[in-house]
């Protein structure tokens, strides 16, 4: 049996050789399932022709990254981006905001699993909590849904403001609150988290939190409106789905100021706006926006530098 030989926390500890872990952090990395498997079968082959009884996850690395360099290059960079952000000693706390029906519990789904982050939770999950805490009457606009916070609102905006956005920022406002609370928890307890939602807006979180570099944001936007309002059909597909097509099509002028709204905050707070048309080029771009901005660099150049020194 091939042995693997790894660190944690300063202690040595062996494990059984398994084609199923490697190919599992190929496929979050992006490979197909079948190519995995076939390329950790290939590297156990290799193993075993080198009579290799026991090597260390460092030496396996090599080998897998030279593997994947020959194969697929494109392939080797993202396997090298996914183990570097994983590398990181601080927590990671991703924030993935965006107006109604953008996309972001999709895609925060999908960057947790390829990162291996095991804790998600969506701002409209924290907004249920709160509502249980603070009653209608004390706080109306957190009981309406973004969009239709306005009309929760005690007193109207005076005309020059525009209600939609006043309802909306006294919602988010409120909202803050309890997803700071999740942010400084998970902080504390030193764990990482996805945080995604409609109240996850650019400048209303607490700026010592934000600037911290393990926190980061993105900003999901649609540009097209049909592409915008497509999404909400393919949601009430789902089965799984139980939220009225026709509410949010009704409400669509309002989810479409949102997002305006929230394209313009982004740009004022320098948070990545991106047009989440192809969940795999949103995907690939947090992924490389977060190594190269969270210390991924570093490692990358580590690794590149210990390639070097083999050859
Ligand atoms: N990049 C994408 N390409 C195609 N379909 C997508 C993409 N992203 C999301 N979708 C689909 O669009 C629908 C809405 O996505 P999702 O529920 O993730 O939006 P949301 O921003 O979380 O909305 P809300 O804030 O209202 O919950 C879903 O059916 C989802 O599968
Ligand atoms: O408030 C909103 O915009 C949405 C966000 O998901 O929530 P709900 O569908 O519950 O109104």
């Amino acid at each position: 049996m091939i042995m693997v030989q790894g660190e944690v926390g300063g202690k040595i500890y062996t494990e059984p050789f398994s084609k199923g872990v490697l190919s599992r952090s190929l496929t979050m990395a992006e490979m197909g399932p079948n190519k995995a498997y076939a390329f950790a079968s290939c590297i156990h082959q290799k193993l075993k022709d080198q009579n290799i009884q026991l090597i260390t996850i460092d030496n396996l690395v090599k080998m897998i990254v030279k593997d994947l360099e020959d194969e697929d290059p494109v392939m080797a960079e993202k396997y090298i981006a996914w183990r570097n952000i994983r590398a990181c000693q601080d927590p990671l706390i991703i924030l993935i905001g965006g107006s109604s029906g953008v996309g972001t519990s999709s895609i925060a789904f999908e960057i947790a699993n390829r990162l291996g982050i095991k804790n998600m939770i969506s701002t409209d999950m924290i907004r249920e909590v709160m509502r249980k805490i603070v009653s209608k009457e004390l706080s109306p606009v957190i009981h309406e849904s973004s969009f239709t916070a306005y009309e929760g609102l005690r007193v109207p905006p005076p005309p020059e403001f525009d209600e939609i956005l006043a309802g909306f920022k006294d919602h988010v406002d409120t909202v803050s609150v309890g997803i700071e609370a999740v942010i400084e928890r998970a902080l504390k307890e030193g764990i990482s988290i996805v945080v995604e939602g409609v109240h996850l807006v650019p400048g209303f979180i607490n700026e010592d939190l934000v600037n911290k570099n393990n926190i980061v944001s993105f900003t999901l936007t649609l540009s097209d409106e049909e592409i915008h309002k497509g999404r909400f059909y393919s949601r009430c597909r789902q089965m799984w789905s139980r939220r009225p097509l026709q509410r949010y099509l009704d409400n669509f002028f309002a989810i479409r100021k949102i997002l305006k709204y929230f394209e313009s905050q982004s740009k004022k707070h320098s948070v990545p706006l991106i047009e989440n048309i192809d969940v795999l080029t949103t995907i690939d771009f947090i992924i490389k926006n977060i190594t190269e901005n969270y210390g991924g660099i570093v490692n990358a150049k580590k690794i590149n530098s210990e390639r070097l020194d083999d050859k």
